[in-house]
């Protein structure tokens, strides 16, 4: 069989015809634009429309809500800036390991999965995604994957008019630049830091290029900015803009409580104040913003209503956090790491197996605006929310969701410093299923046994078979046989095992009082079975408990232990040969 690595390699370097040919495409005049140098700019790529099309996403990037996801969103750093009030703490956040993050080849990697999956739009973001180096190379890289048609940006601008003319060469195709205000010394206040002008430049030379019209991204927050949205309005007048007012979005981390929210209705009557013939503009299919315009002006303005209107029906975003989590919503706190999937040496077919997974998990929306605002993290830098909660209320603990027993391959991690000495959680945190594939099949047999401790009342009863729930052991051994045949669903790194019996069979000890319960189990397969043997006495002597509970609440469950395995390529154990 070919290696992944082998394929992989094969499949990158099928690549690279195919990326000569699209640069030399020639370029249609209206996406012909001038750099400074006096080159042409890499030609965008063309879409037939501004709705993306979904209709050849392949059904891992479907979720149960038949919501087909084109879009992802990946964050390339955790760093940033600026240290914006709703954002970002004073002191930054605290930095994942430089090898936690993925390299450029991992984002083009799993960007590849994704879009041969039918993913058509890539957002950079972060943090701050400017301030990684391999900024252009890697939106170069991404314009070369055959079916993507754009990849965008999103950026504070601090460093757009010196970026913009290569990620323009590049293939960079648009680009939302976020300001809250037209004030220098308030963008001070709320940035924490020194630049507007340099915002602004940035914003004159994304005009100047041609991306028009340029989406603003201004949060609007009560006390802070609510009044100058008509000045943005304004500005639309003659500028080719597209200002994006919107709802400031509190989590537990930006310590800022909903009442700075100043709600989308509210944001309209402002603005309705002074401008009160708006247009309102048709919605795109996925648009997270209501267009409106004032008549006559070049430019628009919109409203992005994550916490009064949420747009959660139509959502085709998946997220990529900058250390390689995937999280299938904003406010999502479960993430799959698809690095950890990556570097562990998974074949394509089994990333979109793990991403099948997670996608299909998503909910029909986002959990509400106070569950929000009680949730740990910064869904927006997007960087992993649960490590702040994790640390806190649980240090040790490493895996956040255990494997789904049909999807083997499915880690989720929380750390970046995990034990070492756990055997089926290896050196990188990851959970480590032990594959059998090479191991023969042959014949394997394990017998455990449990004691239940009862008392003079419960013995008898038993024994004469008059307890008023009915027959206790035969219910016990049938709940055993149930449990040997879940074994897999409960334990999880467990394998599916076709077993060929399980039995049970139970003795009194009347001078100690106890049910002793022994189960055997069988199987012909490539591994051992005294899981299922050790499942079903441990089911079974907890139904007894079930059964006789209403008579006493003393009733103990003891010394559940594995009596003898065999079967295999190891020798095998039996707990007469120990006491020797
Ligand atoms: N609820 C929710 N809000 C989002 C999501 N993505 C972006 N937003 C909001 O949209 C704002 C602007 O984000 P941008 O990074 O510019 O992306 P965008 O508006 O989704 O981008 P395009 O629609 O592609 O132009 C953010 O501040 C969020 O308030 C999302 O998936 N869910
Ligand atoms: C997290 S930033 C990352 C990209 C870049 N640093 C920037 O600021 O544009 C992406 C967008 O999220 C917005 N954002 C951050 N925190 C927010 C919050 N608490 N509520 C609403 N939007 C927020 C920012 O204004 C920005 O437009
Ligand atoms: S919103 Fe953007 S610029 Fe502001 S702190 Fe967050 S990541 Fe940085
Ligand atoms: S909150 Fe979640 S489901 Fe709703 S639009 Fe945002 S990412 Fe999509």
């Amino acid at each position: 069989m070919m290696s992944s690595k082998r394929l992989w390699k094969l499949f990158q370097q099928s690549l690279r015809p195919v990326a000569h040919q699209k640069r030399s495409l020639s370029l249609p005049a209206s996406a012909a634009l001038i750099s400074d140098d006096n080159t042409f700019l890499r030609p965008s790529k063309a879409r037939q429309s501004d709705v993306l099309d979904d209709a050849d996403v392949d059904e891992f990037l479907v979720d149960s809500f038949g919501r087909k996801h084109s879009y992802l969103r990946i964050s390339l750093t955790e760093k940033c800036n600026l240290r914006c009030q709703y954002c970002m703490p004073a002191e930054g956040v605290p930095l994942t390991k430089k090898d936690h993050l993925l390299s450029t080849e991992e984002i083009i990697r799993l960007a590849s999965t994704f879009v041969r999956g039918g993913v058509k739009k890539i957002r950079l973001t972060g943090g701050e995604p400017l301030l990684r180096p391999d900024i252009v190379e890697i939106c170069q890289r991404l314009d070369d994957l055959p079916g993507l048609e754009e990849v965008v940006l999103t950026t504070n601008g601090l460093l757009l008019t010196r970026k913009l003319p290569s990620l323009l060469k590049a293939g960079l195709r648009s680009v939302n630049v976020s300001l809250d205000t037209l004030i220098p010394a308030k963008f001070e206040l709320i940035t924490r830091r020194r630049g507007w002008e340099k915002v602004i430049e940035g914003i004159d030379a994304a005009l100047e290029a041609g991306l028009v019209p340029l989406k603003l991204n201004c949060v609007v927050t009560r006390g802070v900015n609510e009044e100058e949205m008509v000045d943005f309005v304004r500005w639309t007048q003659n500028k080719a803009v597209d200002v994006r007012f919107i709802e400031y979005m509190p989590f537990a981390d930006n310590k800022w409580n909903d009442k700075k929210i100043v709600p989308y209705v509210e944001m309209l009557d402002i603005i309705k104040r002074k401008y009160s013939k708006l247009e309102r503009l048709p919605d795109k299919a996925n648009d997270t913003s209501k267009a409106y315009r004032v008549p006559g002006h070049v430019g628009q303005f919109g409203f992005v209503t994550s916490m009064t209107n949420n747009f959660c029906g139509t959502c085709n975003r998946l997220r990529l956090t900058a250390d390689g989590n995937l999280k299938v919503c904003l406010f999502g706190n479960a993430e799959v790491s698809l690095r950890d999937v990556l570097r562990s040496g998974a074949t394509d077919d089994e990333l979109r197996q793990v991403i099948g997974v997670a996608v299909k998990r998503k909910k029909k929306q986002h959990a509400g605006m106070l569950n929000i605002a009680k949730a740990p993290g910064r869904p927006m830098i997007l960087i992993d929310s649960w490590k702040s909660f994790i640390r806190v209320f649980c240090p040790s603990f490493r895996l956040l969701t255990l494997p789904s027993p049909s999807h083997p391959v499915h880690f989720y991690s929380t750390s970046s410093n995990p034990p070492r000495d756990f055997s089926h959680v290896n050196s990188e945190g990851k959970a480590n299923m032990v594959c059998v594939s090479s191991k023969p099949v042959a014949h394997r047999k394990a017998v455990a046994e449990a004691r239940v401790a009862v008392s003079d009342e419960i013995l008898h009863k038993i024994l004469n078979n008059e307890m008023k729930k009915g027959d206790v052991m035969a219910v016990a051994k049938l709940a055993g046989v149930l449990a040997a045949k879940k074994t897999w669903d409960l334990i999880p790194l467990c394998h599916n095992i076709p077993l060929d019996v399980v039995n049970i069979v139970h003795r009194f000890d009347e001078e100690k009082k106890e049910i002793i319960l022994e189960a055997t189990a069988e199987a012909t397969w490539k591994t051992g079975v005294e899981m299922e043997a050790l499942t079903a006495v441990s089911v079974a002597a907890l139904t007894v408990y079930d059964m006789c509970k209403a008579l006493s609440h003393s009733i103990c469950v003891r010394e559940i232990r594995l009596l003898h395995k065999s079967g295999g390529t190891k020798p095998g154990y039996d707990i007469h040969d120990e006491k020797q």
